[in-house]
């Protein structure tokens, strides 16, 4: 049962942010509740040393929610206007209210950082001058719709995900509803398949959560997961009772999977819950807290090495525009300079406002007639030596001043901190 080393984390660790996925009924909301609650009474046991939780709704669709919220997504977006004022059915509507919400996520962010990170904290201290400071929670908690593609596939929902992981050790309770997972081999395989899914997906850690275990417990499928042997009894005893037409081809498919999803089964916690009761949450809690440490052993580098791979091909992009950008620019300035097209007088014959070339036989043209007026130069009016040693030089500078101001132009434009706030913008943008 429950341990009381789970959910009596040093206060100043950030807080591990738990998101709650699972299929429409599975039980989400109910098993919110009782994490919630579980952690509101550890906060009453021990109020100087343990503060409840920081609790957030994304579900804009959900009537009520039974449990109080910090940040409710139905605060800010209005999911059944969103509906009528953009003409959409009810999975379209939760998915433009995800949009809409998501492009607010740096003050989201902010909030959650000012609210629950250590460092933050220290500097409001810092500010109000106080003395103490104050319990900070331990935990996130993260209530989610129960369309799990319009979450998870997204790109809303990955805009709040990878924020959320980039500021806090994040973990997702997978909610699967036991007894009718069980019902049979195939059922449970699919939502297996649906769980690898979000896995790979998210790349963050994961705890299966086997929920309603009052009705049914999760022995038998933990039992799939573990042996091999036991699954493949289960399908060969559905098959004889049934005695299903072709089921040679799904017996075979289902075998096949059990030993792929057996790698998947190891990279797993498995709990079985009954949100009703309140048995297995302090199970839950510390098959958290495993994944806390294994989120910060392996998937903080991977994420930060992702991260890096990214700016270093940003990085790349750049440069590569940058010199295309300066190629071009070359072309252009060298037929600035003189030539049929130099606007006469302008600059006392020196052809600075002279129009630019349209094609590239323009180009060739007008170098041509550079060397032309070179020639009509080395007549008396400029000397060429003198121009070779002045122009290069001027042109030099011209461009790396502009190569630098392009380059930070664009590291402005494709980097940094805020480009998840920016790809809300743009989402923002295409919702008017
Ligand atoms: N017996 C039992 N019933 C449960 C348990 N957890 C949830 N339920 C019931 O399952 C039903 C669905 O629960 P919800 O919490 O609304 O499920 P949800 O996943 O949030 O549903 P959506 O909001 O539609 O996605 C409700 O009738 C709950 O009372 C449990 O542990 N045991």
């Amino acid at each position: 049962m429950a341990s009381s080393t789970s959910t009596t984390t040093s206060t100043q660790q950030p807080p591990v942010a738990i998101i709650c996925i699972g299929m429409a009924g599975s039980g989400k909301t109910t098993f919110m509740q009782r994490i919630n609650a579980h952690l509101h009474q550890k906060h009453q046991e021990h109020p100087s040393t343990i503060a409840p939780p920081y609790v957030l709704n994304l579900d804009p669709a959900v009537r009520s929610v039974p449990f109080e919220c910090n940040i409710d997504i139905r605060d800010s977006v209005n999911y059944k206007e969103v509906m009528k004022q953009y003409n959409l059915g009810p999975n379209g509507g939760i998915l433009t209210s995800l949009n809409l919400f998501s492009t607010k996520i740096d003050q989201v962010m902010g909030i959650l950082e000012k609210r629950c990170l250590p460092q933050a904290q220290q500097e409001e201290q810092k500010k109000k001058k106080k003395e103490e400071a104050e319990v900070l929670p331990s935990h996130i908690l993260i209530d989610t719709p129960g369309q799990i593609e319009v979450f998870v596939w997204s790109a809303s929902g990955s805009i709040l995900l990878s924020s959320l992981a980039s500021s806090f050790p994040t973990v997702i309770a997978y909610i699967i509803d036991t007894p009718r997972t069980t019902e049979n081999t195939s059922t449970f395989m699919s939502n297996m398949l649906y769980a690898i899914s979000i896995l790979y997906k998210t790349r963050l850690p994961m705890v299966l959560v086997f929920n309603k275990t009052d009705v049914k417990s999760e022995t038998e499928a933990v039992e799939w997961m573990r042996d091999f042997e036991s699954f493949q009894a289960a399908l060969k005893k559905e098959e004889e009772e049934h005695e299903r037409e072709g089921s040679g081809y799904m017996g075979s498919l289902l075998n096949s999977m059990s030993l792929v999803l057996e790698e998947f089964y190891n990279a797993l916690s498995v709990v079985g819950v009954s949100s009703m009761t309140g048995e297995g949450v302090g199970l839950f809690f510390e098959a958290v807290e495993e994944k806390r440490v294994e989120f910060e052993r392996e998937y903080r580098p991977e994420m930060e090495r992702r991260r890096a791979d990214a700016e270093v091909q940003k990085a790349q992009l750049r440069e590569k525009e940058v010199s295309r950008m300066m190629k071009d620019m070359n072309v252009s300035s060298k037929a600035k300079g003189t030539g049929k097209y130099a606007a006469s007088g302008a600059s006392g014959g020196g052809g600075r406002m002279r129009e630019e070339p349209e094609t590239v036989s323009d180009v060739e043209a007008m170098s041509e007639d550079d060397d032309d007026d070179d020639m009509g130069e080395e007549g008396g009016l400029v000397e060429p030596d003198e121009r070779e040693e002045v122009e290069p030089s001027e042109d030099a500078m011209f461009e790396e001043g502009l190569k630098a101001r392009y380059e930070a132009a664009m590291r402005e434009q494709q980097g940094g901190p805020a480009a998840a706030a920016r790809s809300a913008e743009y989402i923002k943008r295409s919702q008017e």
